[in-house]
């Protein structure tokens, strides 16, 4: 007993010693991440793995979203996000008592999100909590709940509840009233079926601009998130003082909305465009497309390929697609939830490299290689015009 008890104290303090700035680089951190991840799925047993699905989660992001909504977090920061007990959080949000009291819903924020009280001895502050409990009702920001404070992160909620809740919501039902096939037309898959909207996400984000602000803050979260990988100079140091003359030869395209709100600093050229239509910029070395290519269905893909490989310089252009490129055994758990937001946010799809060769080919290019990096599941096909 003795023994096993040792072992098991032994277990813990192994674990718990893990830190994410114990390893060089992000693509280190991730190896052990992914291996706790695998550590849960099988230490779980399938009540705890049910209840965190259907129970604390969804309690969990519904308890961020009225905190996001009674400005809890900037409220917070802007007494500087000093400790402090549940009724001085409820005044500064005006909020009933209840809420955030003892035994109210907000202040379990810190219990639904890997919480694991595993005795004195054992430290439990390096869970990732979205407060911190430092004494019985007395309560700390912690990184997670600060970083909230930044759009590209906290918009995520908004988005949670304004696109991705709802869409998910009519899934079963819009696979079950069309045969269990996926939507292949963008301005009527399961995203306008929840919204009661007809138009692909883009006209609807046009016209929804508070929405489409949320969503091109995530989108901004993610681009952060994956520039890492690919040896990307920010953008201003770029722009303004390393290579001015380089840059003032990049051209940033997107729909007018969206090229009216960038921040991408000069002298890189914004230019509307849609790209349905052809590519006015002919015979640039590159042409890259970020995050394209899996929001659509083959055959507004195929279009967009063939609208653009006219403009491309035979021998001389390249056009790197940067979306993930599925795997044929394992995908990332990232690829597989992503691949679902595309159908049913999209009418999109990730796609194998078989179905990039396909779909490339088809549009009058040739497939040259996949470039991967193991600091994420995105890849980068290379082709050029055939
Ligand atoms: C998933 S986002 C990727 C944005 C950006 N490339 C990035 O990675 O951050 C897709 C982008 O496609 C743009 N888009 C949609 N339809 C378009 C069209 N017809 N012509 C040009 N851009 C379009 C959207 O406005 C949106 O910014």
């Amino acid at each position: 007993m003795a023994g096993s008890k040792k072992s098991l104290d032994s277990v813990i303090k192994n674990l718990d010693s893990i830190k994410a700035d114990d390893f060089d680089t992000d693509g280190d951190r991730n190896k052990p991440l992914l291996a706790a991840y695998a550590l849960v799925s099988r230490l779980e047993t399938p009540w705890e793995t049910v209840s965190r699905l259907c129970m604390s989660q969804p309690a969990l992001v519904a308890s961020l979203k009225t905190a996001k909504d009674l400005q809890l977090f900037e409220k917070w920061d802007s007494i500087g996000n000093s400790t402090e007990d549940s009724d001085k959080l409820t005044a500064m949000v005006n909020c009933d008592p209840s809420l955030l009291g003892q035994s109210g819903a907000l202040n379990k924020f810190q219990l639904q999100d890997q919480n694991i009280s595993i005795g004195s001895d054992s430290p439990t502050s390096g869970n990732k909590h979205v407060l911190q409990e430092v004494s019985a009702n007395v309560f700390k920001p912690t990184e997670f709940s600060i970083s909230l404070l930044q759009p590209k992160f906290g918009e995520w909620i908004n988005w949670l509840y304004n696109g991705s809740l709802p869409s998910f919501h009519k899934m079963p039902e819009f696979l079950q009233n069309n045969d269990y096939k996926p939507p292949t037309n963008p301005a009527n898959g399961i995203f306008q079926d929840a919204k009661g909207y007809k138009g692909d996400l883009f006209h609807y984000y046009a016209e929804h601009p508070r929405e489409g602000n949320s969503f091109n803050q995530l989108m901004d979260g993610i681009m952060a998130r994956q520039a890492s990988r690919l040896d990307v100079i920010p953008a201003d140091s770029f722009c303004k003082w390393v290579y001015p003359d380089t840059a003032a030869r990049l051209y940033l395209q997107d729909l007018p909305g969206v090229i009216a709100n960038s921040k991408c600093p000069e002298p890189v050229n914004k230019m509307a465009h849609d790209f349905f239509t052809p590519q006015p910029i002919k015979g640039a070395r590159v042409y890259y497309m970020h995050s394209i290519v899996h929001d659509w269905s083959e055959k507004p893909a195929h279009k967009i390929l063939e609208m653009l490989r006219d403009a491309l310089k035979l021998g001389y252009s390249k056009l790197p697609i940067d979306d993930h490129v599925v795997p044929d055994k394992s995908a990332h758990h990232q690829t597989t939830f992503f691949d679902l937001t595309m159908m049913a946010f999209v009418v999109g799809q990730e796609r194998t490299e078989t179905e990039f060769r396909t779909l490339i080919e088809a549009a009058g290019y040739r497939f040259v290689k996949v470039w991967r990096s193991p600091l994420a599941p995105q890849a980068i096909v290379e082709a050029e015009v055939a």
